[in-house]
Parts: C-alpha cells; sequence; structure tokens
C-alpha cells in the first residue's frame, strides 16, 4: 500500500512540539478537588512530534513540520530533544511567543489526564510544506482543524505521499466531523475513546470495516491494555496487548502508531506490523514522559523474541515481563 521510493524521509510529523509539564499524582483530581504531586517534570511532547522521535529510534527516517516558541529556552529544547532522536528539523521554525504546551497529570496507574494550550494559527506554509512532502513517504497529522487539514491533505496528495491521520476525541467528536476527514486520509488511527466518539460505536472489526468505504485503505484502533484491531482489504487484524508494568501512557499510542508505519515501510504485513506495535508500545509505557520509554528495533526485537520462545518452550503464551502494579 505504501509507495517504495527513493524519498528521503519515510515520516513527516506534521504538527508543533509541545512542552509537557508532566505531574505525578496518585489519582486524577475531580472538579473542586486538590491532590499533591508526588514529582513535576518538564518534557518534550505533542503527538506528531512524539510519532516521528518514535519511528526514528526504530530507525526510519523521519522529519519534523512545525513551530516553536522562541520567547525562552524553550524552543531550542524541543528542537534538542529532536535531534537527540535523529529526527530532521530544517522544516520547524521559531515564532514569536512560547511554545505549544501540555499539563499532563499521571496517576499511579499509567492513566492520565491531559489540558493542551496550542500555538493559535497553523504551521501550514504551502511552499515549505510541498518541498517536505515530495520528500517524504507518508505525512502523518492530527486534523483538529479541517481547513488546514484539507490544505495538508491536498498538498499530500499533490506531492505523491499518504496521509495518515490520529483520531482521537477532541479530533472527531462526531460522526459527522469523521465523515468529513475520512475521504483526506489514506491511513487512520484511532484510539478507543476517539473511535467510540466519531463513531458511536465500541471498536470492533466489523464496526470499523465500513470505514473503508469512505476512503482510507487502512484503519488501526489501538486500544491500550485491550490491545488492538486493523482493517484493510479484506484482511482483518486483532492483536492483544503485551503485558508489561504501566508508568505512564503518555505517548504509547504515538510509539504504537510509529512503529505500524515503520513496520509498513518495511514492507511488513500488517499483522506482523500490529505485533511489532504492540510490543513497542508495551515498552513505551514503562518511563515517565511521553518519549522516555520509545523503543529501539533491537529492544522491540529482543521482546518478540522472549515472546516466541514462551510460546515455543510450552506451547501457550506466557505472560512475560513484570506485571501491571
Ligand atoms: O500524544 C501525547 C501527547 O499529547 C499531548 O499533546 C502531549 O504533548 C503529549 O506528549
Amino acid at each position: 500500500m505504501i509507495p517504495p521510493g527513493p524519498r528521503r524521509f519515510g515520516l513527516l510529523a506534521y504538527g508543533d512540539p509541545n512542552i509537557d509539564l508532566v505531574f505525578a499524582v496518585d489519582r486524577v483530581p475531580a472538579a473542586d478537588d486538590k491532590v499533591l504531586g508526588r514529582h513535576l517534570g518538564r518534557h518534550a511532547g505533542g503527538t506528531a512530534a512524539n510519532v516521528a522521535c518514535a519511528a526514528a529510534r526504530l530507525g526510519l527516517p523521519a522529519a519534523a513540520y512545525g513551530r516553536v516558541g522562541r520567547d525562552d529556552g524553550d524552543g531550542d529544547f524541543l528542537v534538542t530533544e529532536f535531534q537527540c532522536f535523529g529526527v530532521a528539523v530544517q522544516w520547524v521554525r521559531p515564532v514569536a511567543g512560547p511554545c505549544a504546551t501540555a499539563l499532563i497529570l499521571v496517576q499511579g496507574d499509567g492513566e492520565k489526564a491531559l489540558v493542551y494550550a496550542p500555538l493559535p494559527g497553523w504551521p501550514l506554509d504551502k511552499a515549505t510544506l510541498a518541498q517536505a512532502l515530495e520528500q517524504s513517504r507518508v505525512v502523518y497529522a492530527m486534523p483538529y482543524d479541517l481547513a488546514e487539514f484539507e490544505a495538508v491533505s491536498r498538498l499530500a496528495r499533490a506531492a505523491g505521499a499518504l496521509v495518515a491521520i490520529d483520531v482521537e476525541a477532541a479530533v472527531a467528536p462526531n460522526p459527522e466531523r469523521l465523515a468529513a476527514l475520512l475521504p483526506l486520509a489514506d491511513i487512520v488511527f484511532f484510539n478507543e475513546g476517539g473511535f467510540r466518539a466519531a463513531t458511536g460505536l465500541r471498536p470492533t472489526t466489523d464496526h470499523t470495516r465500513p470505514l473503508l468505504k469512505q476512503g482510507p485503505r487502512l484503519v488501526v484502533v489501538s486500544m491500550g491494555a485491550r490491545g488492538a484491531i486493523a482493517v484493510q482489504g479484506d484482511d482483518s487484524v486483532i492483536q492483544p496487548a503485551f503485558p508489561a508494568r504501566a508508568v505512564d501512557a503518555t505517548g504509547a499510542g504515538d510509539c504504537f502508531n510509529a512503529a505500524v508505519l515503520a513496520r509498513l515501510l518495511n514492507g511488513d504485513h500488517l499483522a506482523n506490523a500490529l505485533r511489532f506495535a504492540a510490543a513497542a508500545a508495551s515498552l513505551a509505557i514503562t518511563a515517565i514522559g511521553a518519549r522516555a520509554g520509545f523503543p529501539d528495533h533491537e529492544a522491540v526485537a529482543a521482546m518478540l523474541s522472549t515472546a516466541d520462545q514462551a510460546v515455543n518452550n510450552t506451547g501457550q503464551v506466557h505472560h512475560f515481563g513484570p506485571s501491571k502494579t
């Protein structure tokens, strides 16, 4: 499905990176409630930016397209963080003001609550984005703004790049918005809440398959500890999650989606790509900070080989690794 080619980048991540202010708390407070923070950390984040970093760590050449604020040192920090993962930054441009910021509360079981303050306007500059897309095989975007995303999708298709989107509840809170997005995308990733909000249904392969009729060639739904499902053509894949000790779920979905793309771009079949991605995501949740647990290819391969040995030795699947606390 994904065109091979002499393009320089497998993945172009469209979207501003964020500063993530992460509070570790025993539990996420309700309205009018107060809890003590156990730890406060400052990390690099942002959904598309995280996907670029995870993909690059897994060996897929990746570039970022977005803006950082130039008012303080945060912009330099975010650019340096991209570079540490090997993500190309020539299309990350400084703008006046602070960086986009997310406040994230991570509770004891690794689950989180998140407030996101984006930069005003769009990162989009048609000339530079067209240039970036011509050098990329897939562009990955969070389509918060429909008009902006229509322009990105149009430019991508003119440049011969596939369009992958990440649909969470804030992106498509209802079926009408989803119907507007689907014809503009080739690959659609949902999280569980995003699928429920956008379709009004629970995620099953039967509920997912009809979405292929509206445009995309591949639809993937990741559901955390409940695993993932995917549909493509006549294929359906159901992939269980790998057990892991959950410390911080932030960025695990980004790692999962990056790994699916990295393996498909490498020529893997869908089922293998999903299994690899499930293993990668189970490693990603073991450290605090969206990107801190992102594994490289060797770490994922080692985990899969341990899983295979457990099956070979006993003829049945064993839970391996520390269990969730
Ligand atoms: O997908 C995780 C990301 O979402 C939020 O935008 C945070 O920046 C975090 O890094």
